[in-house]
């Protein structure tokens, strides 16, 4: 499912409007009266509502479902915020219908119109937020911030159109302030900003409406923005074939673990063996052998002399980059350490090795000092960085990664040609084409120690078999999110731990491929 940004919204419109001749009033009037069908599902005739225009086409969305909820005998009242002169052509010939039905219409100009404003909501059952949409352009400014504020405090159900008033259609951030809706119905594609956080929590629940633009003008964009749905993942798993054997599906080498950090070279091997791979071998520190055995008998182990106790050295290169030669996949830094042993590694690693690669973790951390290195890698990279990796990696603040994450992502991939898996409460991936695969599953419940372990086991696993990089993360990121819903489904957020979403992993994989 493509996802848009405004300014692309906007092409989608005009190219309708002015290639294809569908009239800018008539996608309004689709839009208003998608808006209206969601409306009298949950609303009975002698519901009020208190409709709240801007001048733009969102207010004209808003006078198009006054008209309609007035003429199936709804109480409507309608607010028009800002100088009702400059309403848009479209949304104007909307105004005019409603003035000459008996709608009742108050402008508000200023301070001293709120309390007419105050005294409507009050008086509803909804309101309907059809301030701005697609066309904010900044902090919201001017009377619309009161309105905005009355919305919220007064409202006792909001249903927002096209976007939250105040929310940024191209990156899901509040500008200043914005309304908390209850329901959103957003129309022809889900922008970012309703699946973005925090827009996404303003929207509520979000419905999407087809108002009529043709199936080709969305082809022509060649969007590049998708949301990651079970179709797109249930097409990338390979089907196993009945005649083949351990051999067939893939060998993984895993560079993981140090002392008093096993547990995230456990969950990644025990991740990895869940998502369906032949043989994985991991390489640790001789001493920290024993606990990996008994805790992942399945995982083969290639214990490495340690430069000090639970560290493997540089010394160690030669067999790495020997057992690499017959691996499919190599994923290096779950619960590594930050050291200089490491870095060592990595660098040679990166410029040595011509297997695909999962950099996760300490590895990201190393990384971060020397991210030149990747201008000499031998294969494709994927790598899984959380927000403070990414901060790290990029020099940026978490703040500002949180603003825009899809340019964030989208541009470390470009850069420096890895598949980006930046983690964060919605996942997004980004080729180093331009592609950007948003997950929009999971839940608070996964951000605990071990999980971020648990997805480069998956990914790793899903390399090791043959399937392509960036595929393999796609897969990988909506299985880890689906089997944590899964799991907090039945335990609840606060109890869920990483060993719970490998438990249940085969439940997951076994539901969404059918096998
Ligand atoms: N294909 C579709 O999705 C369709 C969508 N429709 C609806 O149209 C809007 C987009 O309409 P647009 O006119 O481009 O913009 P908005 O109505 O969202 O907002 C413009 C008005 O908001 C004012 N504005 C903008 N930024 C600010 C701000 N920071 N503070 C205060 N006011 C602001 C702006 O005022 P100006 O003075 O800047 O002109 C405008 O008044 C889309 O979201 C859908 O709801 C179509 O109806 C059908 C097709
Ligand atoms: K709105």
């Amino acid at each position: 499912m493509k996802v848009v940004l405004n300014e692309e919204m906007r092409k989608i419109d005009k190219t309708t409007i002015e290639k294809y001749g569908i009239p800018g009033i008539i996608l309004m009037e689709n839009a208003g009266l998608g808006v209206v069908e969601e409306i009298i599902k949950d609303f009975k005739r002698d519901s009020n509502f208190t409709i709240i225009c801007g001048r733009g086409n969102n207010g004209g969305d808003g006078f198009v479902i006054a008209r309609h909820l007035y003429n199936k005998g709804y109480n409507v009242k309608v607010f028009i915020v800002g100088d009702s002169r400059d309403i848009s052509k479209d949304a104007l010939i909307n105004f005019k219908i409603i003035q000459n039905l008996n709608i009742n219409i108050t402008n508000i100009l200023d301070e001293k119109d709120l309390l007419k404003l105050k005294e409507g909501i009050l008086s509803s059952t909804v309101v309907i937020d059809a301030l701005f949409g697609t066309g904010l352009s900044s902090e919201v400014k001017g009377i619309a911030s009161e309105v905005i504020k009355y919305m919220n405090k007064y409202s006792k159900y909001i249903f927002s159109v096209d976007v939250p008033s105040g929310i940024c259609g191209d990156n899901g951030q509040v500008c200043s302030l914005a309304v908390k809706a209850d329901k959103t119905i957003t129309f022809g594609l889900k922008k970012c900003g309703n699946i973005l956080y925090p827009g996404a929590e303003y929207c509520g629940e979000l419905i999407l409406k087809d108002i009529g633009i043709p199936r080709e003008v969305v082809d022509l964009m060649n969007l590049k923005f998708n949301i990651i749905t079970e179709e797109i993942v249930k097409d990338s798993i390979p089907i196993r074939k009945k005649d083949s054997h351990k051999g067939s599906y893939g060998k993984a080498n895993v560079i993981a673990g140090s002392f008093g950090m096993t547990g995230a070279a456990i969950l990644t091997c025990k991740s990895a063996l869940r998502s369906g791979l032949g043989l994985l071998r991991l390489y640790i520190a001789e001493s920290l052998n024993f606990i990996i055995k008994t805790n992942v008998p399945e995982a083969i182990t290639v214990p490495l002399g340690e430069i000090r106790k639970g560290v493997i050295g540089i010394n160690n290169i030669r067999e790495i980059l020997e057992g690499t030669k017959d691996a499919d996949v190599l994923t290096i830094g779950p619960g590594c350490g930050n050291t200089s042993e490491l870095s060592e590694i990595l660098k040679r690693i990166i410029g040595e090795v011509d297997k695909p690669m999962v950099i996760d973790a300490d590895g990201l951390n190393v990384l971060s000092k020397n991210v030149e290195w990747l201008s000499k890698k031998k294969s494709e990279i994927v790598i899984t960085p959380h927000l403070g990796e990414m901060s790290r990696l990029t020099g940026l603040s978490i703040e500002e990664i949180k603003r825009n994450p899809i340019e964030v992502a989208k541009n470390f991939a470009q850069k420096w040609n890895v598949i980006t898996v930046l983690k964060s409460a919605r996942t997004i991936i980004a080729s180093p084409k331009g592609e950007v695969f948003i997950n929009v599953n999971g839940n608070p419940g996964m951000a605990t120690a071990g999980c971020g372990d648990v997805l480069t086991g998956i990914i790793t696993g899903f390399i090791a078999q043959g399937i392509e990089p960036l595929k393999a993360a796609i897969i990988s990121v909506y299985i880890h999110g689906l089997t944590g819903d899964r799991v907090a489904e039945k335990k609840g957020e606060y109890g869920l731990v990483a060993g719970d979403i490998i438990e249940k992993l085969p439940y997951t994989i076994k539901d969404v491929i059918g096998r």
